[in-house]
């Protein structure tokens, strides 16, 4: 029976909700017993007139099981692991505007601007696979500690860099952090989060990564006014919340799970008692110690993990579908629209380069904002439809921009003056008719003047080597905005149809962030068995680093074959792709102990589209007992 179609609040609906809500008490180990206001009246026959309605019932043991279940302490831990991410979404943020400064004060050449931007990533990409040994071997909290202290050690080296080789050996320094941290936070919140509320607490990881992404922009923002060594506060700043999460966590336990696998069982009991506030722990603790007795008998076999993670179908499943997913995050195009946001506003007429600046933050805490949405809508939804929901929002938003830019490169202005400067006479920029192809030339622009209807006195020239901001010469060679000389478009061009593009973009951010932004680290932390969770997170955080890394890299190439329309129409049908595979391989997580997920991997991969969650769910009997209840899954003698 479908819980939302049951307008009639019969015995065995309610207990499809109590029984959910007894296995999330169960599942997180607290007290079986839900305490609930006159409970003794609950009977088998259904509610009576003496009864208290069923849904105040279940309002009531609601709230009586968050406050068991929702100790402060565990919130803390949240977000002081989420400042990992927080730092992650800074660093990979910041660099865009660090770089227009830096490209002045040191003069880096395009190789050099490539390589502190991608270097960051790619380090990332390699110390997330690294993570999987030092997780294993050092547990979920040094390895903490570590990231925040390499985070601070690598932004104290970008702040005072005295050359650009300094500054590279600082954002590699940050990408080892990046990397750590990117794939221990979402296991430590996982691990020590209830399972009723793992899921929102997992995202608020992805939260702090948008909020890390907006915090970037606003620092950009306010520091592109100090022309000299602006730079040196934007990448050195991180080294505030990187100090601070190190400082945090000196006092915060070690993830329960991790310390009794490694047969720390005391301190694994003091640890969960903490985290547990006023719970009794030992059904949890029970739990967890004997499937990993279970998962040591299943998966005893030697090796390394990885290779017994690929020989053991249930968890190359698990890994298929956590690769795939991180995969399908990157190939829907996320880095590519936050990092020409800014080009996307300018075609839309925001021609002066502070305010194209600023609204680059607009777009970041339009992201931020929607991952709210995904934070509370993740426990509501489910993980499934909220990921499907979104890619088919993803999906067709990619199409909008196509057709923005598709409409756009349709209507492109011409090149009305085709002039040659003498000192450049074989530039290529001499070749293109119209602005479209002039745009996509990287080492051309297009200038011109407009009047309130068209554009005017056009041509396509050469970019000026050492700034992108001019061209090399004539009337653009000065500013890039002097309405009566010219305009000076680099990276895109003048256009009516900009509105689509625009359009595109914000449901484009409003459809991926809430969630293929944090789903694929949130499904991530929770598919693995205890023994494969370190290296199934390195593995798929690796793929995440990986692609990020070849999708920006390429962008700019490939919109060069393939123009802009192209490329957001590629990336459009890998997202359909991404849907059809999520669709058919991502199964509902919520509300399962972390110990009863490996199961969702038994059958067959890619057969889960027919098992949705709870809707499936049968509950068959209830169990009152004094002022409690219990609602039972199975078992019929509860019944008093
Ligand atoms: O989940 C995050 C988030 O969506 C960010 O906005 C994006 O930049 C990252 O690449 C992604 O992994």
């Amino acid at each position: 029976m479908s819980r939302k179609s049951s307008d009639d609040y019969n015995l065995r609906s309610m207990s499809n909700l109590m029984g959910e809500r007894r296995k999330r008490a169960s599942d997180d180990g607290e007290r079986s017993l839900i305490k609930a206001p006159s409970s003794a009246s609950l009977s088998t026959a259904g509610p009576s007139a003496t009864s208290p309605a069923p849904a105040d019932l279940e309002r009531a043991a609601r709230k009586q099981l968050q406050q068991d279940v929702t100790p402060g302490f565990i919130y803390v831990l949240a977000v002081f692991s989420a400042i990992g991410g927080f730092l992650f979404g800074y660093d990979t943020g910041v660099v865009s505007g660090a770089m227009l400064l830096l490209k002045r004060d040191m003069n880096v050449t395009a190789l050099w601007q490539e390589l502190l931007v991608s270097g960051t990533v790619a380090a990332a990409a390699v110390s997330a696979l690294l993570g999987a040994y030092l997780n294993g071997l050092f547990g979920r909290r040094v390895c903490i500690l570590m990231a925040s202290f390499t985070f601070a050690i690598g932004a104290i080296v970008l702040g005072s860099a005295p050359n650009k080789e300094a500054l590279l050996v600082g954002r590699l320094v940050v990408g080892l952090g990046l990397g750590i941290a990117s794939m221990t936070v979402p296991v430590y919140i996982a691990e020590t989060s209830p399972p009723h509320m793992r899921g929102r607490l997992v995202t608020i990881n992805t939260l702090f990564i948008t909020a890390g992404q907006f915090t970037a922009s606003v620092i950009d923002g306010a520091f592109s006014y100090m022309q000299h060594e602006g730079w040196r506060y934007m990448l050195g700043l991180s080294v505030v919340p990187a100090l601070l999460q190190f400082l945090g966590f000196l006092f915060l336990p070690e993830s329960p799970r991790w310390l009794i696998q490694k047969g720390l069982t005391q301190k694994a009991r003091r640890v969960l008692s903490q985290i547990r506030g006023n719970q009794n722990i030992d059904e949890e603790y029970d739990t967890i110690k004997s499937s990993i007795e279970e998962e040591e008998k299943d998966c005893g076999g030697g090796g390394p993990v990885i290779w017994r993670m690929l020989t053991y179908p249930p968890t190359r499943r698990a890994l298929i579908v956590g690769c795939g997913l991180q995969m399908f995050q990157q190939l829907s195009g996320i880095n590519t629209v936050m990092y020409y946001s800014a080009t996307i506003l300018q075609m839309s007429g925001v021609r002066d380069d502070k305010l194209a600046i600023w609204l680059v933050t607009v777009t970041a805490f339009t992201n931020f904002l929607f991952t709210l949405l995904g934070v509370w809508l993740v426990e509501r939804v489910g993980r499934r439809r909220l990921t499907l929901g979104s890619i088919f929002g993803t999906v067709l938003s990619l199409c909008i921009l196509s057709v923005g830019f598709l409409l756009s490169a349709q209507h492109s202005p011409p090149v009305t003056l085709h002039v040659t400067d003498p000192t450049t006479p074989n530039s290529s920029c001499t070749t293109h008719l119209s602005c479209e192809p002039c745009m996509l030339d990287p080492s051309c622009g297009y200038c011109y003047q407009e009047n309130s209807t068209a554009v005017f006195a056009s041509s396509c020239v050469p970019v000026n080597p050492a700034s992108t901001e001019r061209a090399a010469w004539g009337k653009c060679s000065n500013s890039t905005h002097v309405p009566d000389s010219g305009i000076w478009a680099y990276n895109f061009c003048p256009t009516s149809y900009s509105w689509v593009v625009l359009v595109g973009l914000v449901l484009y951010l409003a459809s991926f962030a809430p969630g293929m932004g944090p789903m694929p680290w949130t499904v991530n932390s929770e598919i693995y068995p205890l023994w494969a969770r370190s290296t199934g997170n390195a593995c798929s955080a690796g793929v995440n680093w990986t692609f990020n890394v070849l999708v920006s890299l390429t962008f700019l190439h490939m919109a060069q074959y393939l123009t802009y329309y192209g490329v957001f129409f590629l990336y459009s049908s890998l997202a359909l792709t991404g849907f059809f595979f999520i669709y058919g391989c991502l199964p509902e997580t919520k509300g399962r102990r972390l110990e009863e997920i490996e199961s969702l991997f038994e059958n067959r991969l890619c057969s889960c589209g027919i098992s949705d969650s709870d809707e499936d769910r049968q509950v068959e009997y209830i169990r009152v007992k004094g002022s409690n209840y219990h609602l039972s899954d199975n078992d019929a003698s509860d019944v008093e």
